[in-house]
């Protein structure tokens, strides 16, 4: 069935706001679907479609968009609409529109220039052939521009994997357990899930598999006291409180209370009652002080560009400056040091990202390890052996969206040191060296 001719209007409109970049794609879209009541869900998902569909070919539906005798900014909306929903789904297209769309529809795009083919600002394709080589960069872009599949968790404290299979063949949702995260399933088509008794319950939760991959290697284990540092809306806080089986103490810390509020309802629903979320000044807010040299494990998922995340927020690469990338090595080289000072001799940190960048992973880690040496790199193929996980990894843990189909990922492990043992108060340092000669 055709869509209504206002559909090209409708998201004409809202392209204009979103190509401002003053604010994130989804939550204009969020805004415009309120203020635009009447729009119905196949509408709405057409709209939202085709807005993505435009920010993930920008570069080449430009290019075309450019030639020809209508305004650029229908044609664009044109060509996103088609890409999203198909040209035959397309109504209220004039006769020059419709052989503009064929004609782009023959062009082969692997004769395009290798930046326009990779639709990623020069910045970002010169820092990714830098890393990436060129052949690589390709691929890779290519699979940051095709949406992301629907991922769940299995929360462990509420269902097993293969209940919840049940559960959604019931609906009927067919799902798949995915590959590296033992509690992972992929949907394979788009269902609305909120209205479902297994969502409804806390049974599950969407995450994509990099995400829970990246909650397992923190390894946090029964009655352990362990912080999220950088919790956010919680994704990764309610994996690690199932991990840990609902016991000991898990604290949420975040600078945000807009997203620590977002954590509250589902956190309610996953039924753990060992999370503590703690809003933060900054790393080195007096709360954090009173548990240093306390915990076992430490998330540090930090701040970052984003840039893995391009599958769901293909505005991030257009919204990005590469100046804001080294504010933010400053930040999260920042929180990583206040972040350390919580952990107990033998504990583990973990510093991740959703970045895709060197300078934003391998740097900041090299840099804290060169600067504390109370801390030893744990190797990742070591960490995932210990969780058994079977993904080929060297010292860190480096998910790409074309290799391992999940969002793009960093971590890196480290384990502190043990700690010497602290002098009793009553007796002087120097002799308690000269006792432990003896
Ligand atoms: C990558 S997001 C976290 C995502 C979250 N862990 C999840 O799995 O959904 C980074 C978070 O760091 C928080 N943040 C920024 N600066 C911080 C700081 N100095 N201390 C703690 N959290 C901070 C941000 O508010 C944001 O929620």
């Amino acid at each position: 069935m055709r869509l209504p001719p206002a559909i090209l209007a409708n998201t004409e409109e809202v392209l204009r706001e979103i190509l401002r970049f003053s604010a994130p794609a989804d939550s204009t879209l969020s805004r415009y679907f309120k203020d635009h009541p009447r729009l119905g869900s196949r509408e709405r998902g057409a709209v939202a479609e085709g807005i993505y569909a435009i920010l993930r070919n920008k570069s080449f539906f430009t290019d075309f968009a450019e030639a020809g005798a209508s305004p650029t900014m229908r044609r664009l909306t044109i060509l996103g609409l088609a890409e999203a929903v198909g040209v035959d789904s397309l109504g209220g297209l004039t006769e020059e529109e419709t052989e503009f769309l064929n004609r782009i529809q023959e062009i082969d795009r692997n004769l395009m220039p290798p930046q326009m083919r990779s639709n990623l600002p020069k910045w970002l394709f010169d820092k990714f052939v830098a890393q990436y080589g060129e052949a690589e960069t390709l691929a890779l872009s290519h699979a940051l521009n095709q949406p992301a599949p629907l991922d769940l968790r299995v929360n462990s404290i509420k269902a097993t994997r293969d209940e919840v299979v049940a559960g959604l063949a019931e609906a009927p949702i067919e799902a798949m357990p995915m590959p590296y995260a033992p509690l992972g399933l992929r949907v394979l088509k788009k269902p609305t899930l909120q209205n479902l008794p297994l969502f409804k319950s806390g049974a599950i939760e969407v995450q994509d598999e990099g995400s829970q991959v990246l909650s397992q290697i923190v390894g946090a284990k029964r009655g352990e006291m362990v912080v999220d540092f950088c919790a956010g809306a919680g994704g990764k806080t309610l994996a690690l409180g199932a991990l840990m089986r609902n016991t000991g103490r898990l604290y949420a810390f975040d600078i945000s209370e807009k997203r620590l509020a977002k954590l509250k309802p589902r956190l309610a629903r996953s039924g753990l009652s060992n999370v503590h979320p703690v809003q933060i000044a900054h790393e080195r807010d007096a709360k954090i002080k009173r548990l240093a040299g306390k915990i076992d494990r430490v998330l540090v998922d930090a701040p970052c560009s984003g840039l893995g995340t391009l599958r769901r927020n293909p505005d991030v690469k257009w919204r990005q400056k590469v100046e804001a990338v080294a504010e933010m090595q400053e930040k999260q080289a920042s929180i990583l040091d206040g972040a350390a000072r919580l952990l107990k001799g033998g504990g583990r940190l973990v510093y991740a990202t959703c970045s895709l960048l060197d300078e934003e992973n391998d740097f900041i880690v090299e840099q804290f390890l060169a600067a504390h040496p109370e801390f030893d790199l744990v190797p990742m193929s070591k960490v995932l052996a210990e969780q058994k996980i079977d993904l080929e990894m060297g010292d860190y843990l480096k998910l790409l969206p074309h290799k391992h189909q999940t969002d793009g990922f960093f971590a890196a492990v480290m384990e502190r040191k043990p700690m010497a043992p602290k002098p009793p108060k009553d007796k002087p340092a120097d002799e308690i060296d000269a006792d432990a000669d003896e």
